[in-house]
C-alpha cells in the first residue's frame, strides 16, 4: 500500500517523463531478499517501510546508525504518505513542489481476470515455501532476541504436531531439538552473536522444510505481478490449515501462538499491529477449534474488507486476484443463508457458520494435503513422476492451473531435469537481483 505513494513521489524526480528529473534519486531495495542482507542490516533496517535520506554516495560505504546524532543520512520520519513524503523533502530542500507537478498515472489497472478456487490442492507447496521464507526472515533480520524466543518455540511446537507438510513438521522438530544450541535462553545476542550463529544454522544445512526448500517461487499464490500475493498468501493459508488441524484443547494456545508469532516475526508493521488489535480484541477463551478456525476466517475477511476498499482507492493490489469476501457463493453456496449488496455496493452475508466450519476444514484440512500426501508417496517411490503427477492434476478433478516455471521447478527438485533445474534457478535468481534495484 505504500508504493504507489513512493511511486508518486518518485515519478516527479525519476525516469524520462519526472517533472523535476535529476533533484532526487529516488531507490527502494527488497530486505526480504537474500541478496540486500548485507546491505539492509548495514543500515540497521527492522521494519518496513523505512526511508533513508541522504547523498548517494553515504549509501554505498556507511555503515549507519540511527542512534548516531552528527550522520550525513537521516531517517525520514514522517513519510507515510506521498504528500507528508514531499513535505518532507520540501522542508530539506526548501521546495515547493507539488504532487500535480506531473500527473500521476496509475499504471496498475488491468482487465480482472478470475482465479480457479480449486487450486488450493497445489497450495501446500506454497505453505511449505512460507514457512520456509519465515524462518528465512527471522534468522535474517535477527528476530530471535529475550522477548521473542519463547514464542518462536511456541509456534514451532504448533508446526511439528500440525503443520499440513511432514517435511516440515520433521525440520520443525529438529530445529526445536537444537533450540537452546543456537539460542540459549540467557543469551542476548549482539550482532556478532547472532551472525556467528545464523552461519552455524545455514552450515548445519538447516532448512525447515528440506533442502529444496524454498523454492524461490509460488504456485497457489503467485501474483500477476511479482510484487503482489506470495509470502503473505502462503502465511494466510499456512495459518488457516493449522486451526483446522488442531484438537479442541489446544485452541485457546494455538490462538495465542498465532498472535505472537504475527506480532514478533511479521515484518509488515501495519500488518502486525491490524493483527494484534483483532487478537487483543477478543475478550472470551477459545474453547473449541471450531470457533478458532471460524475467528481466524472471520478476521481474514475483516482484513479482506479493508483491502477491498484501500486496494480500490490507490489501485494496488493484483488485478487478477481482486480482495473478496470469501468464500465465495460459488465454492460454498450452503455457507450463504443469504447476502444482499449495501447502497455502496459491499457485500453482506448473513453467514451459516454450521456449514463453513466444515467447508474450512474440508478445504484447508483434506484437500491442502491430499495433494502432498500424493507428491510424499512418489518421492518414496524413486522421485521420478513428480512432473508427471502434476500434470495428471491439472487435468482431474481438482484441476489446477500450474504456472509452466513453477511446475518444472516442482519436477526439478524431484532431481529428475538437472539441466533444466539449473537453468530456470538461473533465470529465477537472475530476475530477482534484477527486480531488486530497479
Ligand atoms: C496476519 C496477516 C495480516 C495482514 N494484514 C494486512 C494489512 O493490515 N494490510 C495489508 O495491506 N496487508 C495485510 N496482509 C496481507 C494481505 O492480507 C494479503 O495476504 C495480501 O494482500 C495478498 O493477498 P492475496 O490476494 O494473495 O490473498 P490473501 O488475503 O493473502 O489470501 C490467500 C488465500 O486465502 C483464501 N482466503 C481469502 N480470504 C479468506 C478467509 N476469510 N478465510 C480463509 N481463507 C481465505 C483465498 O483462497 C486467498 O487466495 C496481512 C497478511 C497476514 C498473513
Amino acid at each position: 500500500n505504500y508504493k504507489p505513494h513512493y511511486e508518486k513521489v518518485a515519478k516527479l524526480f525519476n525516469g524520462p517523463n519526472a517533472a523535476h528529473p535529476g533533484r532526487i534519486l529516488m531507490a527502494r531495495v527488497d530486505c526480504a531478499s537474500k541478496v540486500n542482507v548485507d546491505l539492509c542490516s548495514r543500515f540497521s533496517v527492522d521494519h518496513y517501510p523505512f526511508l533513508l535520506w541522504g547523498p548517494p554516495p553515504k549509501f554505498a560505504n556507511t555503515k549507519w546508525d540511527r542512534k548516531q546524532e552528527k550522520s550525513d543520512i537521516k531517517l525520514i520520519d514522517d513519510g507515510r504518505t506521498a504528500e507528508r513524503l514531499l513535505m518532507w523533502i520540501n522542508k530539506q530542500l526548501e521546495s515547493s513542489f507539488t504532487l500535480d507537478d506531473k500527473k500521476y498515472e496509475n499504471e496498475n489497472m488491468l482487465p480482472n481476470s478470475t482465479s480457479d478456487p480449486k487450486q488450493v490442492v497445489q497450495a501446500i507447496y506454497d505453505v511449505e515455501e512460507a514457512t520456509a521464507h519465515a524462518l528465512q526472515i527471522i534468522l535474517e533480520h535477527k528476530m530471535i532476541k529475550a522477548d521473542t524466543r519463547d514464542s518462536l518455540i511456541r509456534f514451532l511446537q504448533i508446526l511439528v504436531a500440525h503443520h499440513p507438510s511432514k517435511r516440515c513438521r520433521r525440520g520443525s522438530a529438529e530445529l526445536l531439538i537444537n533450540f537452546d544450541d543456537h539460542w540459549p535462553s540467557n543469551l542476548s545476542l549482539s550482532s556478532q552473536d547472532s551472525s556467528k550463529l545464523l552461519e552455524s544454522v545455514a552450515a548445519d544445512n538447516h532448512k525447515i522444510c528440506g533442502k529444496e526448500v524454498p523454492r524461490g517461487y509460488w504456485i497457489f499464490c503467485r501474483g500477476s505481478k511479482s510484487e503482489t500475493r506470495g509470502f503473505s498468501c502462503g502465511l494466510w493459508v499456512l495459518l488457516h490449515s493449522l486451526t483446522v488441524q488442531i484438537g479442541d484443547g489446544e485452541s485457546q494456545s494455538t490462538f495465542t501462538s498465532i498472535c505472537d508469532f504475527i506480532h514478533n516475526f511479521f515484518i509488515c508493521e501495519e500488518c502486525r499491529k491490524h493483527f494484534y488489535d483483532m487478537c487483543s480484541s477478543v475478550s472470551v477463551p477459545f474453547k473449541s477449534a471450531r470457533d478458532l478456525s471460524l475467528w481466524l476466517w472471520s478476521t481474514h475477511n475483516k482484513v479482506n474488507e479493508r483491502l477491498m476498499k484501500e486496494e480500490k482507492d490507490m489501485g494496488t493490489g493484483d488485478p487478477s486476484f481482486p480482495k473478496a469476501i470469501w468464500p465465495p457463493k460459488a465454492l460454498c453456496p450452503s455457507c450463504y443463508r443469504s447476502s444482499s449488496r449495501t447502497s455502496d455496493g459491499a457485500l453482506q452475508v448473513d453467514w451459516n457458520e454450521d456449514e463453513v466450519f466444515p467447508f474450512l476444514v474440508n478445504y484447508y484440512g483434506k484437500t491442502l494435503v491430499s495433494s502432498y500426501k500424493e507428491t510424499y508417496m512418489e518421492s518414496l517411490q524413486g522421485r521420478t513422476q513428480v512432473g508427471a503427477a502434476l500434470a495428471d492434476d491439472a487435468s482431474s478433478s481438482h484441476a489446477a492451473r500450474v504456472p509452466i516455471g513453477a511446475a518444472l521447478g516442482v519436477a526439478a527438485a524431484s532431481c529428475t531435469f538437472g539441466a533444466l533445474a539449473c537453468f530456470w534457478r538461473t533465470q529465477q535468481k537472475n530476475r530477482k537481483q534484477r527486480k531488486n534495484w530497479n
